[in-house]
């Protein structure tokens, strides 16, 4: 059977810039999109146009830079955001107005001081207003994830009604699980009126650390888009991260999708954009932290050294890293020894390893972890005791 579609919208550029201290400038931007581009990425939302003069200019460059991906340009459910987000956006080949408010009755409330019937208004209002400019609307419903499902599949009608083509279900504030976020997709794809005319797209935080399970929860259940960004990077907790998508689509091909992402350049786009964000990214991050297909246990290393499947279901050569690592520390056997000894150029006979092991323990144990150097020394200081 031919597999589905996930379309990626990196978000990076946007939501993942929100973090503090990852600002960039049109230069900066300019950079990534085009490598997003070369990802293979199929919406890159490039910003926040009427945010500041520099956003808009790195909207505008972007959107004249960019081949292949459509360009995305955030706004607020008013005339003057999407006013500006369509300047932005004129030179693009692809352009998209990504507009929408807030729907969740917290929302309504505190943020608005409104009515869910005004909501529905300005909704409608605002999607037509950006039809009047581009053809590719989304809209996002901001705080889905707490919107009781009625009054989303109201809104996410109008908004249908009114030309928009995607439906953004945020989970804002990161809160669902993914068998309730899952649920709620279903529930849109079975009840909105008109639902076959749009696609649904998951939107998920991670301050529970659920965001990479919510969207595929939303995948399984019907949504066909998943916003994203390259490290996980986004407001608070951060967004999901694309990388973790991108594989668990492709290693679970029971799932039965694809993306049109090249998964090898995944290790790249994610030291890029680290290293132009100043933003590290911590070593047991999924696929592209520095400790993703490093292993420093002697049971482990043993099983990598046998079989590589043994302890990764993924091959680093996929997401564009050279092999695994093998660490030496005080938890690693024999095994792991001969093979970092052969790396370096020494065959060594079952008993000379055993006399090694011995040395190699007195220093693993004083240190985290022993390098060539101390290999250099061991084998040194063994020779002449080896004879
Ligand atoms: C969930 C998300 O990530 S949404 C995107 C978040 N990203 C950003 O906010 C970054 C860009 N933001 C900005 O540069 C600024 O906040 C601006 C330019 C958008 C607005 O700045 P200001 O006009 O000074 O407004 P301020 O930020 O203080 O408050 C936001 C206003 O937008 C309103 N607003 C918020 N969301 C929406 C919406 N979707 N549609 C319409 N109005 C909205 C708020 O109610 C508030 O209006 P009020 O002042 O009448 O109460
Ligand atoms: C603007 C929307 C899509 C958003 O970032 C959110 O709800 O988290």
């Amino acid at each position: 059977m031919n597999s589905e579609k996930i379309e990626i919208f990196d978000t990076t550029l946007r939501d993942g810039e929100q973090v503090p201290g990852c600002k960039l400038n049109t230069k900066q931007k300019l950079i990534i999109a085009e490598r997003l581009d070369k990802l293979g990425i199929d919406v890159i939302e490039a910003g926040f146009p009427i945010s500041s003069p520099g956003d808009f200019e790195s909207v505008s460059e972007i959107s004249k830079l960019v081949k292949n991906a459509k360009v995305c340009g955030l706004t607020r459910a008013n005339k003057k955001d999407i006013d500006t987000a369509a300047e932005a956006l004129k030179y693009a080949k692809r352009p998209r107005i990504h507009t929408g408010i807030g729907t969740s009755d917290s929302h309504i409330k505190y943020k608005f001081n409104s009515t869910r019937e005004d909501i529905l208004e300005r909704a409608a209002e605002a999607v037509k207003y950006a039809k009047s400019y581009v053809e590719d609307v989304e809209f996002y419903a901001e705080d889905a994830g707490r919107t009781d499902n009625d009054y989303l599949a109201r809104v996410c009608e109008v908004a249908i009604k009114a030309g928009a083509t995607v439906l953004n279900i945020p989970d804002t504030t990161g809160y669902c699980l993914p068998e309730e976020y899952g649920q709620k997709i279903k529930y849109l794809k079975e009840n909105v009126k008109g639902i076959e005319k749009a696609i649904l797209s998951c939107h998920c935080h991670n301050d529970l650390g659920l965001a990479t399970a919510n969207s595929i929860a939303g995948a399984i259940n019907g949504a066909r888009q998943i916003e994203c960004t390259i490290n996980g990077l986004g407001e608070r907790a951060g967004n999901t991260a694309l990388e973790e998508v991108v594989m668990i689509l492709k290693q679970h091909k029971n799932l039965n999708f694809h993306t049109d992402i090249n998964s090898k350049m995944l290790n790249e786009m994610s030291l890029m954009v680290s290293d132009l964000m100043g933003m590290p990214v911590q070593p047991n991050k999924a696929i592209v932290g520095a400790n993703a297909f490093a292993h420093s246990s002697g049971i482990h290393q043993d099983g990598v050294i046998k079989n590589r499947e043994t302890y990764e279901i993924i091959d680093p050569a996929e997401v564009g890293v050279n092999a695994s690592s093998i660490i030496l520390t005080a938890r690693s056997g024999r095994s792991a020894l001969a093979y970092r000894f052969k790396h370096i150029g020494y065959d060594i006979t079952k008993n000379e390893l055993d006399f090694l092991y011995q040395e190699f323990l007195k220093i693993a144990d004083r240190k985290k972890e022993v390098n060539n150097d101390d290999l250099y020394m061991i084998m040194e200081t063994c020779s002449r005791k080896i004879g």
